[in-house]
């Protein structure tokens, strides 16, 4: 990664006009999502016959940083000047002598005095749990295949009934876990949340593997088998399945647990069969634990998101068989092909004008951006999924 030359953006030296960006700033990854007109429209928004104004066209734009990397974001939001709101946004987040930009996220609070002392600029601070839901709902209701499930390796996009949206649990994977009852349009109540996350995974996989990214871990997984680590309900019954219980035998029985029965040492296990029980594990745990808040609340829609999911087959696969699993069919999984942008967008949206009615994606294919941000090399990520440096064609209405 380049630190100090001049980000591009879409290939053009001429500076964009960027008119809203919005940040969720979490405990590993930074997300910036930020809105440039195309160039050519007008300084003024189109007007209709009546004289009202159809909007501007241009691309909403996804990126991420690492959180430890703090320094790198704020030189990509300075070099790009992505706090300017220039065009159609003249005065938006430059009023008078404060500039300001909405921040959701822990790290909205935590480096609130960075940036004003790095960028001059001022976070103006969103609720996380209000931006993740009105990310999630506005997704939901606006762009066209955001959701889908995920069994067998199939992927299937899920048509949206938005007046059969609600009630429906939103499980946010970040570092930690959030999960969400979402009834409407700000209505939410956070029910639960697990300290066993995407910080888990990525944490205690570095400390077991070495590994020295995420992407890598991930990577690592692929070629795992999970069965050396995990004691399976064969390796207890003598390779037989407990089907009184309906426990077949080569459900895990406990994860880890040849570790300890083996007599090895760390360094006699394979990092790629550690990954893949790591992985598998904290999926599992996730999936069961939505479903059991799913089941207290008579809920039969799970959507998943955060960033701990990209798009991964493996993580996803767990998650939506385990739901399958411990609702005998009952609840389904969802995942959100923006599925870590959800509060960054929330954060995008709460900006007073245009209203948050007035953004409509008109196009769901990605772009891709050229500004050199966290590393996508993950090769399992779905085709076409949104994890950073792309961009999305839409339009800003006018309130
Ligand atoms: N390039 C990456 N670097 C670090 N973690 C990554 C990366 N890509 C995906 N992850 C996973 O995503 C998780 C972070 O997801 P996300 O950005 O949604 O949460 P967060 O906002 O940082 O966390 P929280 O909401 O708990 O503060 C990490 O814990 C890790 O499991
Ligand atoms: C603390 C937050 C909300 C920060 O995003 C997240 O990391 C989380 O939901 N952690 C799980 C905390 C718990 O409910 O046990």
């Amino acid at each position: 990664m380049e630190h100090n030359r001049e980000f591009e953006i879409d290939g053009n030296s001429n500076p964009i006009q960027i008119s809203r960006l919005a940040l969720d700033i979490g405990g590993s990854l930074i997300k910036l999502v930020y809105f440039s007109r195309n160039s050519g429209d007008d300084e003024d928004p189109p007007k209709d016959k009546v004289g009202v104004s159809n909007g501007v066209n241009g691309r909403l734009h996804f990126a991420k940083f690492e959180t430890a990397k703090i320094n790198d974001c704020l030189e990509f939001i300075s070099a790009n000047k992505l706090f300017l709101g220039g065009g159609f946004q003249h005065q938006e987040n430059c009023t008078n002598d404060r500039r300001f930009i909405k921040a959701t996220g822990g790290g909205a609070y935590k480096f609130s005095e960075l940036f004003k002392e790095k960028l001059d600029i001022s976070l103006e601070k969103e609720d996380e749990m209000d931006c993740l839901v009105m990310g999630a709902n506005f997704l939901l209701k606006a762009a066209n295949q955001e959701a889908f499930t995920y069994l067998n390796g199939q992927k299937e996009f899920v048509q949206i009934d938005h007046n059969d949206l609600y009630p429906y649990l939103l499980v946010n994977i970040g570092s930690g876990v959030s999960m969400i009852k979402v009834d409407g349009d700000g209505k939410y109540e956070r029910v639960s949340g697990t300290s066993v996350g995407g910080g888990t995974f990525w944490g205690l996989g570095k400390l077991l593997t070495k590994c020295q990214s995420f992407d890598e871990l991930l990577e690592l997984s692929h070629q795992g088998n999970n069965r050396a680590i995990d004691t399976l309900v064969g390796d207890i019954y003598g390779g037989m399945d407990y089907s009184k219980v309906g426990l077949s035998s080569t459900t895990i029985a406990s994860s880890f647990g040849k570790a300890i029965s083996d007599n090895k040492e760390l360094e006699d296990y394979k990092p790629e069969d550690i990954s893949r029980s790591l992985l598998r594990m904290i999926s599992n745990n996730i999936g069961q634990i939505s479903y059991l808040n799913a089941l207290r609340f008579g809920l039969k829609r799970i959507f998943f998101g955060g960033f701990f999911i990209r798009g991964h087959s493996y993580t996803m696969d767990t998650i939506a068989v385990a739901v399958h699993f411990w609702s005998k069919g009952e609840a389904k999984a969802m995942f959100l092909r923006h599925e870590g942008f959800l509060g960054a967008l929330g954060a995008f949206m709460s900006y007073e004008s245009p209203s948050l009615d007035n953004l409509v994606v008109n196009q769901m294919v990605p772009l891709p951006v050229n500004a050199s941000l966290v590393t996508d090399t993950n090769s399992d990520t779905l085709k076409g999924d949104l994890n950073g440096t792309e961009s999305i064609q839409c339009s800003i209405y006018r309130a």
